[in-house]
């Protein structure tokens, strides 16, 4: 608590200059935080109110609050300051909030210039990302020791602002990490286009999804990418009639196969499926075949000899895997366990979880990639990072880098020419 004190103050010093400060100080260790660091700051010479719900409950917050020693006002009292300091719950809330409670803390952030969360925003869910009262405009958050579930998390991350970790020295282990900016190398001086990775694309009824998936696929690296049951689309994308299937689940160059975008549900796009999953290729399974599985898509996935990777988006997974209240990441890391397969658990967060247990987040993507055909895009994506020899979070962060670099309102059909760029800056 002392280095936790320690580093508000510190943050809050740089943020306030010379403004009025009031904390906001909980029952709970979230608290023992914020009397600390009013101390501190209040020793450092600032203007220093403290606003106080509750009394504090450890015995390390008490000596906290012995420090501060000086007056405070009830929560519902206080008067707005330039800068805010958050202190009134972190990871132990259990509850919603009380409607007092969440009406004071929304004013006063509201009418701070600088609002800085202690931990988390309180009112936020740690482990869901849920929200239980908190209030909207913080610029940062300083979280604590370690990232939790909250700040990456929708739509607890769009409360935080910045967040800005110190880890206090704590060497936290973490049991999920943020997706971060792969290494990537150039081809072997000696690499020929199957060596390069060959990834195969199904089609079906809506053959656009299943082109966007292979320039995915293209523009993220394979050598080689044919499209079956679809003409069309690059120039260099290799196409095969629906006919010559069998032979490409047969060639064993084929490094990684995609089915899904597009696929359409009927009988031929079930018949397709099962052809599919029944091969020895690891597979990249998206949209129409999740849906086409279903509930009995765990078992399917699980019973496959060769990896596979699958690509839901929020209604895919509950059809697949069912609804429930649980937070993303232990659905997913549930999902993939169940499965034996990588899960992509896409949208706003995007939530990755390994079927060894490894769980991945990528929390910073931009919401230009909320329209349709990106996923297509990104399933093409992970069957070339796939078929090279990489995995699926790499393929995430390239995917979100290319939609960052092709700015605002961009279409899917464009957002492929980007990942050259992309990959330029994963040397
Ligand atoms: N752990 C570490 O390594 C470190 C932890 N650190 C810090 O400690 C923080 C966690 O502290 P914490 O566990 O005391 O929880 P915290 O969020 O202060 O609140 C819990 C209190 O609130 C109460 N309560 C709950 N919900 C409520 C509601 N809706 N409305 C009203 N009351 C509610 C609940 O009591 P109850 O009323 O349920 O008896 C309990 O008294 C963490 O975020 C970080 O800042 C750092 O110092 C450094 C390292
Ligand atoms: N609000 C958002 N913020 C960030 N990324 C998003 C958001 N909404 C969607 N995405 C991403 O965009 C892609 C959309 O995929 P998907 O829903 O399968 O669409 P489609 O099937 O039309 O391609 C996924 O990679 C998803 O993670
Ligand atoms: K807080």
């Amino acid at each position: 608590m002392e280095r936790a004190s320690t580093a508000v103050a510190h943050q809050t010093a740089r943020f306030a200059l010379g403004r009025p400060i009031l904390v906001l100080a909980g029952p709970g260790n979230n608290g023992g935080d914020a009397y600390g660091a009013a101390a501190l700051l209040r020793d450092w010479g600032h203007e220093v109110t403290v606003a106080a719900l509750g009394t504090p409950k450890s015995g390390a917050a008490a000596a906290m609050a012995q420090r501060w020693g000086g007056a405070t006002v009830a929560l519902s009292q206080a008067a707005s300051r330039p800068v805010v300091v958050d202190g009134l719950f972190g990871i132990g809330l259990d509850r919603d909030l009380d409607a007092d409670t969440a009406t004071a803390l929304c004013w006063l952030v509201a009418a701070a210039d600088v609002a800085l969360a202690i931990d988390l925003p309180s009112g936020l869910d740690t482990d869901s990302g849920a929200l239980r009262g908190a209030a909207d405009g913080y610029t940062l958050t300083l979280a604590l020791g370690a990232l939790k579930p909250a700040h990456v998390l929708h739509p607890a991350s769009t409360r935080c602002g910045t967040v800005l970790l110190d880890t206090l020295g704590l060497e936290a282990q973490g049991d999920w990490r943020s997706v971060a900016r792969p290494s990537l190398a150039a081809p072997a001086s000696d690499a020929h286009k199957y060596s390069r990775g060959m990834v195969a694309v199904i089609a079906g009824e809506m053959p656009g999804a299943a082109r966007l998936a292979a320039s995915g696929a293209l523009h993220g690296g394979a050598g080689y990418v044919v499209l079956c049951g679809a003409s069309g689309g690059a120039d260099a994308i290799v196409h095969r009639a629906h006919g010559d299937l069998d032979a490409l689940l047969e060639d064993q160059r084929v490094g990684a196969i995609v089915i899904g975008p597009g696929l359409g549900r009927d009988d031929a796009a079930r018949a397709r499926l099962d052809r599919v999953l029944a091969s020895d290729r690891a597979l990249v399974i998206d949209g129409d075949a999740l849906s086409l599985l279903g509930r009995d898509l765990p078992s399917a996935v699980a019973a496959r000899r060769a990896a596979s990777v699958l690509t839901p988006h929020a209604a895919e997974f509950d059809r697949c895997f069912g609804a429930s209240a649980a937070s993303k990441i232990e659905r997913t890391l549930s999902a993939a366990r169940q499965s034996r397969a990588t899960i992509v658990h896409k949208g706003a967060g995007t939530v990755i979880a390994t079927p060894d247990g490894k769980i991945l987040v990528a929390a910073d993507l931009t919401s230009w990639l909320s329209t349709a055909g990106t996923g297509d895009v990104l399933a093409g994506l992970i069957a070339a990072r796939i078929a090279t020899g990489g995995s699926a979070d790499e393929a995430v962060w390239l995917h979100g880098r290319a939609a960052s670099l092709a700015g605002p309102a961009f279409a899917a059909d464009t957002l492929a020419d980007h990942l050259s760029e992309a990959i330029a800056s994963c040397r």
